[in-house]
């Protein structure tokens, strides 16, 4: 068993050096670089313990991502490609980042067999709005930034798989770059034991402006009563700052654990960390067919089953959380009837219960056009009204005016993208940016005509539950 096991990882090997010798024939014919992406199963590796120890490796450039069902689970590490795109005249960050990812794709030298997740994909994402005032506190987290890691480790429905990605000039010396790749896959190899995450710092906190918050929530309701506005997302932040540096790792492996129905994910950038773990699915892409969730308008969870049916029932029957919802459900089937056909979604919300908090929730799903992407989706819907407002100009530029935070990141589009086409993002709520001691944690809710600013700052303080208790783990 073992023997046969050996020899099977050595033909692989074998095969993965000769599609490495291929691509360098390619690219000297072409005389332009090529993408050359391999795939193998790797079944030992455990996801977070890799994140852990790649950072051995390469600190600053992880990713993971893992969609609510635990179904795919994605951790990148190192670059072999960077798509930071910036909006221009004639083409937006999204189809930018879109038609250079088709252009590399294209050229590619691809094998694998490990099906959805696996073979080259980019995980990254884009910022909440890119005209508003940048500040140093998102450094690194560009407008558009998705990276095509040098190693990929993918947990899907077919097992485990690590994906080798690189590119291969018409100069390359294969025999160095072989050495390189066996250097970095022995330190991985490591990742194949299991780590135990230590004790979270201890930190303080501090709300930033929580008065002029519940100020705006007062200066928005009046915007609405004006007709100016029908609804719009304002969110705060809070500072912490812990006695020593703060766990990327310890924070993740805690949100996993105690987060179900949640999106988990971590994203690096130099010294930085933007990790959460968000409920709300912005749009997934499977071939044709295209889903997406309004989750909006939302309830503490209660302190036992009855209390919380009775939250739940009162939430889906509360007007003013039905009133916040619908705006979502309106914008996302709009959005759907045009980009796609056979749309569906049912006429009534259901309950989304998390660990914290329960949401009104709505699923949207339809199959998309010809032309019709992933990334054109994620264009079109965001931000949504549950993360921006409506009508949807007329909020963005009241948030950009009016909202003291720079959300950078927070309740932007997350995920990734295969090299089919297909993928998945989630917005980044109920999340923060780590940096070495400091942490900023950000949480906001929709505001309508009859929002209280004192029920919405509680609200908030349910929203950041999630990440103060993963730091305090
Ligand atoms: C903007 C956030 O939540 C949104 C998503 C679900 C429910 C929401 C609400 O009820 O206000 C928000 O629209 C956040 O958690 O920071």
């Amino acid at each position: 068993m073992e023997a046969g096991y050996l020899s099977m990882t050595i033909l692989k090997q074998q095969a993965n050096w000769e599609q490495l010798t291929k691509g360098a024939h390619q690219a000297k014919e072409m005389g332009q670089p090529i993408l050359v992406s391999y795939t193998q199963r790797i079944d030992a590796w455990d996801p977070l313990s890799f994140f852990a120890k790649a950072g051995n490796l390469l600190h600053g450039e992880r990713s993971f991502w893992s969609d609510s069902t635990r179904e795919i689970v994605l951790v990148g590490v190192g670059h072999t490609l960077i798509f930071d795109e910036r909006d221009t005249v004639g083409e937006n960050r999204f189809s930018a980042v879109e038609r250079k990812w088709k252009e590399w794709v294209a050229n590619a030298l691809i094998s694998e067999n490990g099906g959805p997740g696996t073979g080259p994909v980019i995980i990254g994402g884009f910022s909440f709005d890119p005209e508003k005032k940048k500040t140093d506190l998102w450094k690194g987290y560009h407008d558009a930034s998705l990276i095509l890691p040098r190693w990929m480790l993918t947990l899907n429905e077919h097992g485990r798989w690590l994906t080798t990605n690189v590119v291969l000039t018409p100069e390359e010396n294969i025999a160095q770059l072989k050495e390189q790749l066996n250097k970095e896959k022995s330190i991985l190899d490591e990742a194949a034991q299991t780590v135990s995450f230590a004790k979270g710092t201890p930190f303080v906190t501090k709300e930033v402006a929580p008065d002029s918050w519940k100020q705006s929530i007062g200066l928005a309701t009046r915007e609405i009563q004006k007709e100016k506005l029908k609804k719009v997302v304002l969110a705060r932040e809070l500072r912490l700052t812990g006695e020593s540096s703060f766990s990327p790792e310890g924070t993740l492996a805690s949100l996993h654990a105690n987060q179900p129905d949640s999106y988990i994910f971590a994203i690096e950038r130099g010294d930085g960390c933007f990790i959460g773990a968000s409920p709300e699915r912005l749009v997934k892409r499977e071939g044709r067919r295209l889903l997406s969730n309004c989750v909006a308008g939302s309830t503490v969870r209660g302190a036992d089953i009855k209390e919380d049916l009775a939250l739940g029932e009162e939430l889906l029957h509360d007007q003013k959380n039905k009133d916040e919802h619908d705006f979502v459900v309106q914008m996302i089937c709009e959005a759907f009837c045009q980009e796609s056909e056979n749309v569906e979604v049912p006429d009534e919300p259901t309950l989304h219960k998390l660990r914290y908090i329960q949401h009104l929730f709505t699923p949207v799903t339809g199959w998309a056009r010809e032309g019709t992407s992933l990334l054109s989706m994620v264009h079109r819907l965001h931000p949504t009204p549950a993360l921006g407002g409506w009508p949807w100009s007329e909020s963005l530029s009241w948030i950009r005016e009016q909202e003291i935070l720079d959300r950078g990141w927070y309740a932007a589009p997350i995920g990734w993208l295969d090299a089919r086409g297909d993928g998945e993002f989630c917005v980044a709520i109920r999340s923060g940016l780590l940096r070495g001691a400091q942490a900023s944690l950000f949480a906001g809710n929709g505001i309508v005509e009859e929002s209280d600013p004192e029920k919405e700052y509680e609200e908030t303080r349910w929203k950041f539950r999630p990440m103060l208790s993963a730091l305090e783990h």
